[in-house]
């Protein structure tokens, strides 16, 4: 409750900003986390002054606004400085600011800075808050950045390292949205609080693990960013990964930052590093097409007609680990898919029940819903009703609808407040993104030289057939079933 605290935006002017960023700290002030001891300088180049960054700060707010006098209290905190990063004379100006501010507001030199600006920046920022004085080890000093942390283990690591000059990795927070999503949190949840799940959490009982995050947008105005980088370094290498590792880690000792971080790292270090022949045959991709009411990939705006970018894929990963030892793992993730989607189905093996039934048992299922509905469902056997013998697949399901709004504003929220408590758990660390690009970076390079054109699927459609294929050769095939797209398709 009442932080003391003064924030840093750098890239105040931008879309994440504005969308996410402002938003959620309103919220925080809603609920009395922020209060009278805060303020937040904002910067970018252009030349605002503080009312009309005030202004943009409460029209981005306006659909949580409830009593007007609280939001204008609320941007009253807010204090623009315009700023070229790259011009060492402009951070002069954002010290004297910043100085005053954690006066006048009393923040005991505690400060986080967030930089939503491109990657490229963060090197020469983080140097200058040092170089410049505007860190000065009173208070706790955090800083806060987006994705993508890097574009490969090479890029990544020298980012880090340019971090690391100045901040340790405890002042680092890596944001991964999904990682405050509440389903995302509920997973060691469900795996480690009950008894019937951590049980059967292994190779004998589980016959494969399904991870499924579709999505039924398009690129929409993010071609130029997108389409340097594609659904496996857009999604799979970060927030499926990291997914990936939550459902796949042993359980830690103590349910604090250290232990989770070292067993995710364990888990995602024990992730088979495919040769280039095996990613082909393990990871698929495809680019979207026309669509009754939709345009095809290649030519949305800043898109290249000739792209051959992905913005779906799909992939089996293998733990090579006592306790998963032949258990696949099958993700997928794209744009354009049928409906929005995030899941998790654990696919249990039928042939560890009794045969003593003549028909065929269906095989349990556990759904972890993340988005857009959150909960649980279990797929079990059960009796149909009436005359007779023959068994029913039942569902017992728990779901409610999940506020959704992209990328959820109050995901946001929960990692703000995380990196104001100093909790990083919900973070990326360095040594799970090091390793998640070095898993990644094999089945990039494998499909760069690949000459083959890239696969297509219509827009609105549950990816290419070779996404089928992956799983249909192994005798498997995705539990989760859009109702949409198997009916038209006559697969129900
Ligand atoms: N938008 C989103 O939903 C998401 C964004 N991200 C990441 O967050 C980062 C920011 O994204 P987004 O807000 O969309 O980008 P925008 O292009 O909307 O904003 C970029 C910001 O950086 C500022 N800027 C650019 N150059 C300089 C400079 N030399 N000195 C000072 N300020 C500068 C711009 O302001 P000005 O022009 O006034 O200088 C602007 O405020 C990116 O790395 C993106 O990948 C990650 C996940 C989601
Ligand atoms: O990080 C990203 O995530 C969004 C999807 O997030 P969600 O919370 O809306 O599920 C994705 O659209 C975007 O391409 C990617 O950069």
């Amino acid at each position: 409750m009442n932080k003391k605290v003064l924030f840093t935006i750098f890239g105040a002017s931008g879309d994440l900003a504005k969308r996410k960023l402002y938003p959620s700290l309103f919220r925080l002030y809603k609920k009395g986390e922020l209060a009278d001891n805060f303020a937040v300088i904002g910067t970018a180049r252009r030349p605002w002054e503080n009312d009309y960054f005030r202004e943009i700060v409460l029209d981005s707010i306006k659909e949580l606004m409830v009593s007007k006098t609280e939001a204008e209290s609320f941007a009253s905190h807010f204090y623009y400085q315009s700023h070229d990063v790259n011009d060492s004379s402009h951070y002069d100006n954002l010290k004297v600011l910043g100085d005053k501010l954690k006066a006048q507001y009393q923040t005991e030199g505690n400060q986080v800075f967030f930089l939503a600006m491109a990657p490229q920046f963060f090197g020469i920022i983080a140097e200058h808050l040092q170089s410049e004085g505007i860190l000065t080890g009173q208070g706790f000093e955090r800083i806060v950045i987006e994705k993508p942390f890097g574009t490969s283990f090479k890029t990544a690591k020298e980012l880090n390292d340019s971090l690391r000059k100045v901040f340790t990795e405890e002042q680092i927070f890596r944001i991964d949205h999904y990682l405050g999503k509440e389903m995302i949190q509920s997973v060691s949840a469900v795996r480690f609080a009950n008894p019937i799940f951590e049980a059967l959490w292994n190779k004998r009982h589980i016959e494969n693990v399904q991870i499924t995050f579709a999505e039924s947008l398009g690129v929409e105005e993010r071609g130029g960013y997108y389409d340097t980088s594609g659904a496996l370094k857009d999604m799979i290498q970060n927030h499926v990964l990291q997914v990936l590792s939550l459902l796949a880690m042993e359980q830690p000792a103590v349910f604090d930052e250290a232990h989770i971080v070292e067993e995710k790292v364990k888990a995602l270090k024990a992730i088979r590093k495919y040769s280039h022949e095996e990613a082909l045959e393990n990871f698929v991709r495809g680019q979207y097409t026309d669509g009754e009411h939709f345009i095809a990939y290649n030519k949305e705006d800043n898109v290249s007609p000739e792209s051959q970018t992905e913005t779906f894929a799909a992939g089996k990963f293998m733990i090579d680990n006592e306790r998963w030892e032949g258990v696949p793992f099958y993700v997928r993730s794209g744009k354009r898919m049928t409906e929005k989607g995030t899941r998790i189905n654990v696919v249990f093996k039928a042939d560890s029940a009794s045969n003593l039934f003549t028909d065929k048992l269906t095989q349990n299922v556990l759904t972890i819903y993340i988005q857009p509905t959150e909960g649980f469902s279990l797929t079990v056997n059960g009796k149909q009703a009436g005359q007779g013998f023959a068994l029913d697949p039942v569902r017992l399901s728990f779901r409610h609808d999940a506020e959704f709004m992209g990328n959820s504003p109050e995901a946001y929220e929960k990692l703000f407040l995380d990196a104001l408590n100093g909790h990083g758990t919900n973070f990326s660390h360095w040594e799970e993104a090091a390793r998640a690009w070095e898993l990644i970076d094999v089945v990039r390079e494998a499909w760069d030289n690949d000459k083959e054109p890239i696969p297509t699927y219509p827009a609105r459609s549950m990816g290419p057939e070779c996404a089928f294929d992956l799983l249909a050769k192994d005798g498997h095939d995705w539990a989760w079933k859009p109702d949409l797209w198997y009916k038209e398709h006559g697969k129900l």
